[in-house]
């Protein structure tokens, strides 16, 4: 069994929880499912953007507890100010640390910043629980969805005026994946994870690898592992425009002024 496998099975309970809590009918009549997002295409391809998606993490599978005393509110403000296209935030509880709260705090702090809605998506329902949270963007992992599963999770997306990233580990899913006719309508950024979910490993070279069998259609983002400026040139140079980064901020005792330096990295990088 590999930790997805084990993080779909506890999923799948704590949604059954959930929807006998509050019906999907509660959640679509709340006022937020009528909101317009905040396009993550959009902030990242903008001209000048970082591409930076950055994630609040306190703890991961991987790592164990990485930053449990840190304020949702001041390091999401500290990462747009720093220079963040694009706020992460877990909100699956038992192996990340996240919760549905850190999400709406992040969301009212940071109005006009795309949020990312950062867990293990199985049911519509928690598509709805997104979009009620104040999420902009979903994640979607092909590696615990069957093609047929992420065609229907990605049309209920829509439905909800949400973005969706879909995530790849490999090239198996990336095809299967790129097989469904509808997916350039329902998603909107394949994202190419670096993370062995069998070792833990990150390895840059899997987004290298992928970069070139990614239609141009979806935006390009490399996942996992990053930390430094060279890499992101690379990756850049390789056609990705999204980075999506959590642990190398948050293992810091000031995860947005982690990113700042970061940024300050690429400029440099950029203008030697
Ligand atoms: O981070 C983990 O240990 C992990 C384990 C199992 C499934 C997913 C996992 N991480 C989710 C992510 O995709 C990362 O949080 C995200 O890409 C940021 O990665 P990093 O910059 O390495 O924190």
């Amino acid at each position: 069994m590999t930790i997805l496998d084990r993080i779909v099975e506890k999923k799948l309970t704590e949604v059954a929880q959930r929807k006998a809590t509050i019906p999907a009918q509660s959640l679509e009549k709340l006022p937020t499912i009528q909101r317009t997002v905040n396009s993550a295409r959009a902030a990242i391809q903008a001209a000048g953007s970082t591409g930076i998606i950055a994630e609040f993490k306190r703890k991961s599978p991987s790592k164990g507890v990485i930053n449990d005393s840190v304020d949702v509110i001041a390091t999401t403000q500290g990462y747009v100010k720093a220079g963040a296209a694009c706020l992460s935030v877990l909100t699956d509880e038992p192996f990340f640390g996240g919760k549905p709260d850190d999400l709406i705090k992040a969301r009212a702090a940071n109005p006009t910043t795309p949020v990312l809605r950062k867990d293990f998506i199985v049911d519509p329902y928690q598509l709805l629980e997104a979009k009620a949270w104040g999420a902009d963007l979903v994640l979607l992992i092909a590696a615990c969805l069957t093609p047929d599963q992420v065609k229907v999770l990605g049309m209920e997306a829509k439905r909800l005026g949400l973005e969706v990233l879909l995530e790849v580990h490999d090239e198996e899913e990336l095809d299967q994946c790129l097989a469904i006719e509808e997916l350039p309508q329902i998603v909107d950024l394949i994202g190419v994870n670096n993370r062995s979910l069998k070792t833990f490993v990150t390895s840059v070279e899997t987004s290298l690898r992928l970069a070139d069998r990614i239609p141009s259609a979806f935006v390009k983002v490399a996942e996992s592992g990053l930390s430094s400026a060279t890499t992101i040139q690379v990756l850049r140079d390789a056609g990705f425009e999204g980075f999506l980064i959590g642990e190398a901020f948050m293992k810091t005792s000031a995860p947005a002024e982690a990113l700042a330096a970061l940024v300050a990295d690429s400029l440099m990088q950029t203008s030697s």
